[in-house]
């Protein structure tokens, strides 16, 4: 386990924590583990089974983390401009931490089918879109003159890193400034009017107060059909298990040392608040076409430490 990096490291490697999580090698199960006296002949091992001793570990850090939590006079803080720590993250890191996703084709091939000449009128909005790491390998690629891409993003610094890209043509694309838990949806987009909805590790940096709000305005913008393609942090992620005390804002639920806030989902946190009943009927809001957890192994095989990834993925269809 990564148990010895320092505060201060940890810092500044949230982005590469992000870099990590966002570009893992190879598709989801494709390589397991069969053999564990093998575990170091890869650097990778997909749907591992946790044993006893990585269940205990993970139970035993998340309750040093709950021993002490960040103190109560400091947690409005980090609750009352979330977007200022963002805004810093992407001064300092501009579009650094941006790469050809290879695993984006992979894992939501969805999002290439709407690239075609023929595939006629796409629209697709990238929520929390950070430096457009996913407007932008699409756009690249794009054969498709009726496809169009929003991108917003709470930190305005984000959305200055987007539109600074040479890839930038509003003929193409939009990128603007929005929260996705405000009251209403942006003013550039009507109502029902998205075929896809992307949300690669957003949805955890949410206070867990609007996660209702977040998902009613995701709904109000697709079509009914449209999908939201989603990635996100799991419960008891390295992640998560290697924060240190004084971190925790609430259960599951941390302040980074950049103080971005992040949150570690189940899959039955995110199934739940996606198939809740609309507002005033009775239909759920969404039906599930994937809720998948990718556990992956991951393997420094020259410092011989294991470290074990939980990450989300599911997609929901607006019904
Ligand atoms: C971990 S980064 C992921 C960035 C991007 N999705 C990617 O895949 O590279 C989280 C992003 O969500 C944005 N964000 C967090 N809360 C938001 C909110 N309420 N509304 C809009 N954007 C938000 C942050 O500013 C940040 O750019």
């Amino acid at each position: 386990m990564e148990s010895t990096t320092s505060e201060d490291k940890k810092t500044c490697s949230s982005s590469v924590d992000v870099e990590q999580e966002f570009d893992p090698a190879a598709k989801f199960g494709s390589r397991l583990l069969t053999d564990k006296e093998e575990v170091f002949n890869h650097n990778a091992w997909d749907n591992v089974e946790w044993d006893d001793e990585q269940e205990q570990y993970a139970l035993a850090q998340v309750e040093r983390h709950a021993s002490s939590p960040v103190p109560e006079e400091l947690r409005d803080q980090y609750h009352a401009n979330p977007a200022d720590y963002w805004n810093k993250f992407y001064h300092i890191n501009e579009n650094r931490f941006f790469k050809d996703r290879n695993w984006l084709r992979l894992e939501f091939p969805e999002l290439f089918r709407t690239l075609t000449p023929t595939a006629g009128s796409k629209r697709i909005f990238e929520v929390g879109c950070g430096a457009g790491n996913t407007m932008f390998p699409l756009l690249q690629e794009n054969q498709n003159p009726e496809l169009f891409i929003y991108g917003a993003d709470y930190s305005s610094t984000a959305v200055d890193v987007v539109k600074s890209n040479p890839s930038y043509d509003e003929s193409k694309c939009r990128a603007f400034v929005w929260d996705l838990t405000s009251s209403s949806i942006p003013d550039d987009i009507e109502p029902e009017s998205l075929d896809f909805v992307v949300l690669i590790f957003v949805l955890s940096a949410l206070h867990p107060d609007t996660w209702k709000q977040a998902v009613a305005n995701v709904h109000k913008m697709l079509k009914p059909g449209g999908v939201v393609l989603l990635r996100d942090y799991g419960r008891h992620d390295l992640a998560q298990l290697r924060f240190k005390a004084g971190r925790m804002l609430d259960k599951n639920f941390y302040i980074r040392g950049d103080g971005t806030r992040v949150y570690f989902f189940t899959s039955e946190e995110l199934e739940s608040m996606f198939t809740a009943r609309r507002e005033g009927g009775d239909s759920p809001m969404f039906e599930v076409q994937q809720n998948a957890v990718d556990r992956r192994l991951i393997v420094n095989r020259s410092k011989k430490l294991k470290m074990y990834r939980v990450w989300l993925q599911c997609k929901f269809k607006k019904l």
